[in-house]
């Protein structure tokens, strides 16, 4: 079958190509307000004009064809034809950003002088208007003697004329060959600054109120205290913002139950679907409400652009302690999980770096350790306030944080004398411009959070769950007998058997029980704390009430907090381990980072434990 025509997205980091692409297709690629958002190529479909289809393909942002990282590796074969299984493409799409021309035409001149069709998407014109900065695409094509249309890619803006030049484009304008390359940067940026500043119609000082804005935000002095500020108020509007929500998706678990308790007899089916699916799955959908505050700051501090501002202030102290400026993205990204943000280390390209970057991302607190903090928080951390507005339990978990973040830096200095010695580079990271955030692209962000954890919850959580309830339930001991049903079952066994090597650490059985299937995804530890109060006491009411006054009738503090502390440092996700393999190609690294962080855990956890208990707490 003849392949529809390749049609590749290519251009300068942040120039809104995955914008475009998601307008043009219809996709959903996250885009962000700050450079190195795509790692990989994606592709998608897309009908011209006369109904030909085209493979349209947007790419990671790049400075030029020489590739320094792995992420730009992708974008040069890609466009290039050269890679394994590449084919070359049959035009390009060159996105520009409008403000910010000469910067970007650099990289435009060396991909039109490849000699493939070519037509440029002069995009942002929106936020360059918004600057005073009125630009002539007329003018603008002529110098560069190719077509251009100005977009304004997430308002759809210029789609249709950018369709049809692509239809004009694509088939209909043989290959040329490539002509001479200007290979002197130098000279490249004085031919991209004169053809730019050709182009500009009219230019009046605009409301400059971004620089205003840098002013406080890149601020020595204030611009951390904003930072933290803003973080300290995020923290706390996850518990604020949070217990109505919560309430509501608690009522319905527990209405669910009854009404499930009501429709099956007692036995087999009743307890796996009370015991097991309610009791477990429903102990961590009530977290979702949680999960999505902290990521609608994290989403609107990172479309208005101020994130890459947060990078710039992270960079000296990152540097101090052998980080490269580039991991903060990658960092921030572990937030969420550590999956994507170490799949962004892609855009390093100093392998050590990239390396040490890779072995720490676990230490930022993803969310999925956001229910186990807030569950053992809920139980144990009173609900009042210190100094009169400060809420402790919102403290507690910034706290919890900031521990992930000094951990991983103490993590970074140690490795950087070690085992990824060498020296890091700075930070070189163009400032996006601030905006308003696109309401739309918030709100998908936070559908696919709703999204993936809702798939996580139904699969993984679900069946390890369920497997949790049927080695809990069985065997059943024998009538009177004074053993309870978790300790004579299946997995009351084993983890009686396993107490001994976690006892040290204040851990108790019920910790054990809850932290094997957890290596299958963190929420887990919560799901199968649930799940094994529920089996054990048949009597109470289900949700999560029950399980906070469970937890404090049964634990004392200083496991609580030694618990809590464990899941700052410990590896326990199957999927990082897998994807550390896969990014560093071998079993030695992610052995080593499974080592490194569980000894972390068993020492940071045991010390808590015992200084809690000296202090008497
Ligand atoms: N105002 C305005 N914002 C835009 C436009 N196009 C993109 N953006 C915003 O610019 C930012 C960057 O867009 P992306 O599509 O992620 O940029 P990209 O070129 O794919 O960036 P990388 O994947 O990092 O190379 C996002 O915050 C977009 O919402 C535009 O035409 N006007
Ligand atoms: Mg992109």
């Amino acid at each position: 079958m003849h392949a529809a025509p390749l049609v590749a997205l290519v251009g300068n980091p942040n120039a809104g190509k995955s914008a475009l692409f998601n307008a043009l297709t219809g996709a959903r690629q996250k885009v962000g307000n700050y450079p190195g958002v795509t790692v990989e190529r994606h592709s998608g479909r897309l009908a011209l004009d006369d109904g030909r289809p085209v493979e349209l393909v947007d790419l990671p942002g790049t400075y030029s064809l020489d590739p320094a990282s792995a992420d730009e590796r992708v974008t040069r074969d890609v466009v290039t034809g050269r890679g394994k299984f590449e084919r070359a493409p049959d035009a390009l799409v060159v996105v520009v950003d409008a403000a910010n021309l000469d910067n970007h035409l650099r990289f435009a001149l060396q991909l039109i002088a490849l000699g493939r069709p070519v037509v440029v998407a002069l995009n942002m014109v929106d936020l360059a208007e918004r600057d005073g900065l009125t630009l002539d695409p007329a003018i603008l094509s002529r110098e560069l003697g190719v077509p251009v249309v100005p977009t304004v890619a997430v308002r759809k803006r210029g789609l249709d004329d950018l369709r049809a030049a692509l239809t004009d484009l694509v088939g209909r304008h043989a290959v040329t060959a490539p002509a001479e390359v200007e290979e002197d940067m130098v000279v490249l940026q004085r031919r991209a600054r004169t053809i730019a500043q050709r182009a500009v119609v009219n230019e009046t000082p605009g409301r400059r109120w971004g620089h205003a804005l840098d002013a406080v935000a890149l601020h020595p002095l204030f611009g951390p205290l904003l930072l933290l500020a803003l973080l300290f108020v995020m923290f706390q509007a996850v518990f604020a913002w949070s217990e109505a929500p919560i309430g509501w998706i608690e009522e319905g678990f527990t209405a669910l139950e009854a009404f499930v308790s009501g429709l099956l007899p007692d036995g087999f089916f009743r307890s796996l679907i009370t015991d097991g699916l309610i009791a477990g799955v429903g102990a961590v959908i009530v977290f979702l409400p949680q999960i999505l505050i902290l990521f609608l700051f994290i989403l609107v501090l990172e479309a208005s652009g101020y994130m890459v501002r947060a990078a710039f202030l992270m960079d000296r102290m990152m540097a101090r302690v052998g980080l490269s400026g580039r991991a903060f993205i990658p960092l921030l990204s572990s937030f969420a999980c550590a999956v994507p943000g170490i799949m962004a280390t892609r855009t390093i390209d100093d392998e050590k770096d990239r390396l040490t970057t890779i072995l720490i991302a676990p230490l930022m607190t993803c969310s999925a350790r956001l229910p186990v903090y807030t569950i053992i928080i809920g139980a144990f951390i009173p609900d009042r306030t210190v100094g009169g507005w400060v809420g402790l339990q919102g403290l507690v978990l910034f706290g919890l944080y900031v521990l992930g973040i000094l951990g991983a830096f103490v993590a970074a200095l140690a490795l950087r004398r070690t085992v990824t010695k060498g020296a890091s580079s700075g930070f070189m990271m163009e400032m996006p411009k601030y905006q308003w955030p696109q309401w739309r692209d918030v709100t998908l962000g936070l559908w696919s959070r709703v999204e993936i954890f809702l798939k996580r919850a139904g699969t993984t959580i679900a069946l390890t769950t369920v497997i949790l309830w049927a080695l809990l339930s069985y065997p059943k001991p024998p009538e009177g007998s004074p053993v309870s049903q978790v300790d004579y079952s299946v997995a009351g066994r084993i983890a009686n058997g396993l107490e001994v090597i976690v006892r040290p650490i204040g851990f108790n059985r019920d910790i054990t029980l809850a932290l094997i299937p957890a290596m299958a995804a963190r929420e887990v530890a919560v799901a199968a704390i649930g799940t094994v109060y529920a089996i054990d006491d048949p009597e109470a009411e289900g949700g999560q009430k029950a399980i906070t006054e469970n937890l404090r009738d049964r634990w004392s503090l200083p496991t609580a907090l030694a618990f809590l502390m464990w899941f700052v440092f410990a590896p326990q996700c199957i999927s990082t381990i897998a994807v550390t393999r896969r990014e560093t190609n071998g079993w030695k690294w992610p052995a080593f980072m499974v080592g490194y962080l569980f000894a972390a855990a068993y020492i940071m956890a045991g010390i808590t434990y015992w200084l809690a208990v000296a202090l008497g707490l």
